[in-house]
């Protein structure tokens, strides 16, 4: 296991740029695997020392599967986070033109963050989800001429394709949080944030009276996001980020109040928080 990373791969995804970047270029043991859920899967059974995953992006917002697996059982926390810049390109076969193109595949996270820019140049080309987009830049290269695939400069390279089209993700300034899995989160330091898991019961003013609790404490919340709590329509598992780590005391005390409001009440994870993107990110 040494200090192996896994990562959502195969080679050449914006996840493995993440981990490189995370552990410092030419540090990093890497290790691929097909489905984020397989990267958890590997962190909770010991096979890596920790995992990268994509938990948000900047236009299209949570990555919904990283959420929802958080919510299992996989007994694993989140131990850091990196936010790096992503710059989407159309990957074709060398020598294929736009007009030829009959089919384009990438992560769902990718096509969505591209949807204007392909409802404008590819509109009624079928578009097909795969499970990253280094994995659709492998099955273009090994696959139909005509196909293109959304991924990144280094798939290109790695799979032999041309960039078509560089830079044609919708919004420019787009970038992507992930977050560092392990079986343990990040002791205290200064600047640390907290993630967590919290289930109410559908009751007025029960998410207000848990929110209240870190207002109290001047704790600034940094994040809320729901996710169906799979139970009936209008159930909701919230996830919350605050500023300050598990252990400091002002939160151990919100932490407390927040316990005797809410059903469930579950720690992520305490971590730096990721600095900010550089200007020649
Ligand atoms: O498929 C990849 O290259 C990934 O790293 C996954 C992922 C994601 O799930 O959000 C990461 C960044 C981009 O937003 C597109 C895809």
């Amino acid at each position: 296991m040494s200090d192996t990373i896994g990562y959502l791969g195969p080679a050449g995804t914006f996840c493995e740029k993440a981990a490189r970047r995370y552990k410092g270029e030419g540090k990093e043991n890497l290790m691929p695997y097909r489905s984020i859920r397989e990267v958890f899967g590997a962190v909770e059974k010991g096979d890596v020392k920790s995992g990268i995953v994509p938990i948000e992006n900047t236009y299209e917002g949570a990555v919904n599967q990283t959420l929802d697996l958080m919510t299992g059982e996989h007994n694993v926390y989140i131990a850091g986070e990196i936010i790096i810049t992503i710059r989407q390109n159309l990957l074709t076969h060398p020598g294929v033109s736009k007009r030829e193109i009959d089919c384009i595949l990438s992560h769902s996270q990718a096509l969505a963050q591209c949807r204007e820019y392909l409802n404008t140049h590819y509109t009624g080309v079928p578009l097909l989800e795969v499970p990253s987009t280094a994995e659709a830049a492998r099955l273009v290269a090994t696959s139909a001429e005509t196909w293109a695939a959304i991924a990144t400069r280094s798939a290109a390279e790695t799979y032999g394709l041309q960039i078509l089209a560089a830079d044609i993700q919708d919004q420019f300034n787009n970038a992507t949080r992930f977050v560092v899995l392990s079986k343990k989160d990040a002791g205290y330091v200064p600047g640390c944030k907290t993630s967590l898991l919290i289930y109410v019961l559908d009751r007025p003013g029960a998410l207000f009276k848990v929110l209240r609790e870190f207002y109290e404490r001047n704790i600034n919340l940094c994040r809320i996001e729901s996710r169906p709590a799979r139970t009936r329509m209008g159930d909701y598992l919230f996830f919350i980020d605050i500023e300050g780590h598990r252990h400091e005391d002002r939160v151990q005390q919100a932490l407390a109040g927040v316990t005797a409001l809410a059903a469930v009440v579950r720690v992520l994870g305490s971590y730096p928080t990721a600095p900010p993107l550089s200007e020649n990110d």
